[in-house]
């Protein structure tokens, strides 16, 4: 049977970890850290997720600012906020939530993030610090996933990590810190590669991005290797009472008992990503009110 990753868990404890220092830097006369969330027009997943991230500033005591705006909003003044929150010092980081209104230019809006604020890590800044000795804030899903690798003591030193999906936030980051920072040998799939399954069977570390529910099926997989799925694809469904459920990328039930290890969606990336996203806004404080 395979080891189910509890990435649920695993966040909890992120949280206590957190909340024990967010004490530690209030004993010391220092203020809360502080996290402001922009959030643009009524996405209901979009709506859902920051949710999720007040509930973990509130469970590890942050102080955040949450501001809305509606769909119809000009990319200038979605700008002019941002560079307000850029200037403001009792702000320590922030996160412009996504998807935006197609209006308004995603690359445009992060690249104006200062990057000691941008606890998503999405910045060129960021990305570029992954492979320095002394890395700025990381891109938030990527460092959640290597989190999961480090807690549960999976072995990556020149194993094969093989990685489906190539974005710039969540594939391409990851592809880095795996060669990096765990010394696996990386390779990275994308919709232009030719023979998936051929790169996938040799995985020893296979993580699966792309947001494609059923992608990954069990001929795909070796046996014994551990599976990573970051996709998190809403699907309508009736029976449930939010009227949708959640589907990652891999087809669970027959992948699972090749695995030796494997996260379930819900409850194995996703709760990490905002870990990650408390982690990040905690050392952006920290350097801010040194
Ligand atoms: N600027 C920005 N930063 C992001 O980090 C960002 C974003 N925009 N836009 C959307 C994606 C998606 N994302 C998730 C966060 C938490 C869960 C999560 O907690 N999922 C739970 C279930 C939550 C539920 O019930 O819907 C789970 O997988 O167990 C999933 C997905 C962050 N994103």
């Amino acid at each position: 049977m395979p080891t189910i990753i509890d990435g649920k868990k695993i966040s909890s404890d992120i949280r206590d970890e957190i909340k024990l220092q967010v004490e530690a830097l209030k004993n010391e006369g220092k203020r809360a850290p502080h996290l402001a969330i922009i959030i643009v027009g009524d996405d209901g997943a979009s709506h859902t997720y920051v949710g999720g991230k007040i509930t973990a500033c509130k469970a590890v005591g942050f102080d955040y600012t949450l501001m809305q705006f509606a769909g119809t909003i000009s990319e200038d003044k979605l700008l002019k906020h941002v560079d307000q929150l850029n200037a403001d010092t009792d702000i320590d980081g922030f996160i412009v939530q996504l998807p935006l209104p197609a209006h308004i230019s995603v690359e445009k809006i992060t690249m104006s993030i200062s990057p000691e604020k941008d606890v998503d890590g999405f910045t060129n800044e960021n990305f570029g610090s992954i492979t320095s000795k002394v890395p700025l804030l990381m891109p938030a899903t990527p460092l959640g996933v290597m989190e999961l690798i480090k807690r549960y003591e999976i072995e990556t030193e020149g194993k094969n990590c093989v990685i489906v999906g190539a974005s710039r936030l969540v594939g391409a980051p990851l592809a880095l810190m795996m060669s990096n920072e765990a010394n696996a040998t990386v390779t990275l799939c994308h919709k232009y590669t030719k023979d998936l399954a051929s790169h996938t069977r040799e995985a020893d570390i296979l993580v699966v991005a792309v947001g494609k529910p059923g992608l990954v099926t069990k001929n795909m997989v070796k046996e014994g290797a551990v599976v990573i799925d970051v996709g998190t694809t809403r699907i309508e469904d009736p029976s449930k009472k939010s009227g949708f459920r959640l589907s990652g990328d891999v087809d669970y039930e027959e992948v699972a008992p090749l695995t030796s290890h494997i996260t379930p969606v819900p409850g194995g990336v996703g709760p990490m990503t905002i870990a990650s996203l408390m982690i990040n806004t905690l050392q952006a404080a920290k350097n801010n009110l040194k």
